[in-house]
């Protein structure tokens, strides 16, 4: 088991869980229909006589460090020029309507919310559906954003395109923009290792375990949300009782492993000893099966919305010839979790911002 240079202090625990969980949003934001959509407006903003606005666009899946990097330049253009900042993106996710659906690394509420972690002054989520996918990016610009704001510049990654055929690339953009007074511009990519951040890299190494690096390029920790179900209730008497965790099958799950972390409901963290994927020594590989011991926890939480902050992979699963080597192994892992996710938490969790 790698060990932490640290055992963490619960200001630290605090900092890893509120800016995973994007617990730290600053502003209330009211909710607005709109023909295509819906739009978050922050307090003190307002939709009113179309406002003038610099925009950034994307599905934001994750909303790592790129994504942040962009959001970042967006709104510092957007106090530049003395107008609002937005957000443009999708629900569904694009990719879940142009091709397979994948693995999300966030869901659209928590993406949602992330994006209001940051301070944006409006959120524009846009209905992703066949139409919309077959939209020109022209008309998408001028008669659907249009409709609503009057666009003063769009931010996007040198990467991006969109509309039909994806024929919306910066160059597209630009010399639409150019005949429209609005600015384009085209970022160049967050790179780290020499390769771009994005979503889909993030993914594989979550998928394979690897929540070391993906933490590095998110720029927090991965975290899973979902509802406490039972289940088979063997785990209280091997002495730690475990909470299931039913969560959405494109949820990006962390592979089969073992892992240290927290796990939080109702507003407070609890250090927690998780188990992904079905436990080997009861039955075959189940990739939705997610499992997480408490520690300091007792109490009934079935049907609760909890979430799953990853801090730290410990071991992979294993078969065990016994039910002592179980207990003593999984034992040993609740007592790592207790002596380094643990320190300053108190027996009652560490209360966090709802
Ligand atoms: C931190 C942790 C690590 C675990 N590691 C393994 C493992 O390596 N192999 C295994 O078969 N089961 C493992 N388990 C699963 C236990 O066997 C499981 O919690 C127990 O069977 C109770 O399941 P139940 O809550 O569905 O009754 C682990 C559980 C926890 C909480
Ligand atoms: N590394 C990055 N640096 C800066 N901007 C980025 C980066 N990655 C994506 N963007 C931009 O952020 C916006 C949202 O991008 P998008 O949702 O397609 O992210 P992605 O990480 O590339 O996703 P995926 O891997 O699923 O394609 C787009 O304008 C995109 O060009």
């Amino acid at each position: 088991m790698t060990p932490l240079s640290y055992p963490l202090s619960s200001a630290t625990s605090r900092e890893l869980i509120c800016e995973s969980v994007f617990s730290d949003v600053q502003r209330g934001y009211g909710r607005v229909e709109l023909p295509f959509g819906m739009a978050y407006v922050a307090d003190g903003a307002s939709l009113a006589d179309k406002p003038p606005v610099a925009c950034c666009i994307g599905a934001f899946d994750g909303l790592h460090l790129g994504h942040r990097d962009l959001v970042g330049s967006c709104m510092s253009d957007a106090r530049s020029l003395g107008v609002l900042s937005a957000a443009v993106t999708f629900d569904p996710d694009p990719s879940e309507v142009l091709s397979c659906p994948s693995a999300r690394l966030l869901g659209c509420a928590d993406r949602l919310r992330g994006l209001m972690s940051l301070g944006l002054d409006l959120i524009l989520v846009v209905r992703f559906d066949e139409c919309l996918a077959a939209t020109d990016y022209r008309a998408f610009l001028e008669d659907r954003l249009g409709g609503v704001v009057r666009l003063c510049s769009v931010h996007v990654g040198s990467n991006f395109r969109f509309g039909a055929g994806g024929a919306g690339d910066v160059a597209a953009i630009s010399s639409w923009g150019e005949a429209h007074g609005v600015r384009c511009c085209g970022h160049d990519l967050v790179c780290s290792e020499g390769l771009p951040v994005s979503a889909t890299r993030i993914r594989s190494l979550v998928a394979s375990g690897d929540i070391d690096s993906a933490r590095e390029l998110l720029g927090r920790c991965h975290f899973v949300s979902g509802v406490v179900e039972h289940g088979r209730g063997q785990g209280r008497a091997f002495g730690f009782p475990t909470a299931n965790l039913r969560f959405s099958p494109l949820s990006c799950v962390p592979g089969a492993g073992v892992y240290a972390g927290f796990f939080l409901f109702g507003g407070r963290a609890w250090p927690a000893a998780v188990n992904v994927g079905a436990p080997p020594s009861f039955g075959g590989p189940d990739p939705f099966f997610l499992e997480a011991h408490l520690v300091g926890f007792e109490g009934d939480i079935y049907g609760r919305s909890a979430s799953v902050v990853f801090v730290r992979w410990l071991r992979p699963s294993r078969v065990f010839a016994s039910t002592e080597e179980l207990e003593t192994v999984v034992r040993g892992n609740i007592d790592w979790v207790q002596e380094n996710l643990g320190v300053g938490l108190g027996d009652s969790g560490l209360e966090v911002s709802a």
